[in-house]
């Protein structure tokens, strides 16, 4: 999809931003129709600025919500081509979608060894780490307590959301679209 720029963002009928902007939290198209009654934005700073208050106003079940709409890394999804298409280009974007196999053994005994302790999934933002990187992060947060992880996990959601925006809005000030 071409990118579009913020007037068109805020003349866009609401069930076409829905569609557009539904996927930003993963599988969580209620933020994008929660925040669209809030336009016009003067810039894309504003949209993402709306929805991380959206998150933010949430109770600890809603955040937590939030992280169990993601899909594991190098997951089930993945092995079954089930994955939304911009989580499917951020995994395949850090080499998940290529792991050798002790790698993979590895990564899914972690994944599952967080989501026993945490009740939701280890959610990073992809684009902005490695595979190493990912599974050395993963190991560590094991290790801490379950509110920090609910934090950590919603501030990488954030990360995403951000990276997901910017590929769908152009904020060049010239744009004519
Ligand atoms: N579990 C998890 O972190 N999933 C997400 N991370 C990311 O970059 N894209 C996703 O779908």
């Amino acid at each position: 999809m071409t990118t579009m720029n913020i007037n068109t963002v805020n003349s866009l009928p609401y069930e076409d931003f829905v569609s557009v902007f539904g996927n930003v939290v993963e599988n969580y198209t209620i933020v994008a129709a929660a925040v669209c009654l809030q336009r016009p934005f003067n810039s894309l700073n504003d949209l993402e600025a709306a929805i991380c208050d959206f998150i933010d106003a949430l109770p600890e079940t809603g955040k937590e919500g939030i992280l169990r709409c993601h899909p594991d890394l190098a997951g089930r999804d993945l092995q079954r081509g089930t994955l939304t298409k911009e989580s499917n280009e951020e995994q395949a974007r850090a080499g998940l979608d290529a792991l050798e196999s002790t790698e993979a053994s590895r990564m899914a005994q972690l994944n599952q060894q967080y989501k026993t302790k945490f009740g939701f999934p280890f959610v990073i933002c992809a684009r902005m780490n490695d595979k190493d990187r990912i599974l050395q992060q993963l190991s560590e947060r094991c290790g801490n307590e379950v509110e920090l992880e609910r934090e950590r996990g919603i501030e990488e959601v954030k990360k995403i959301c951000s990276l997901r925006l910017h590929g769908l809005v152009n904020t060049d000030k010239l744009s004519k679209m």
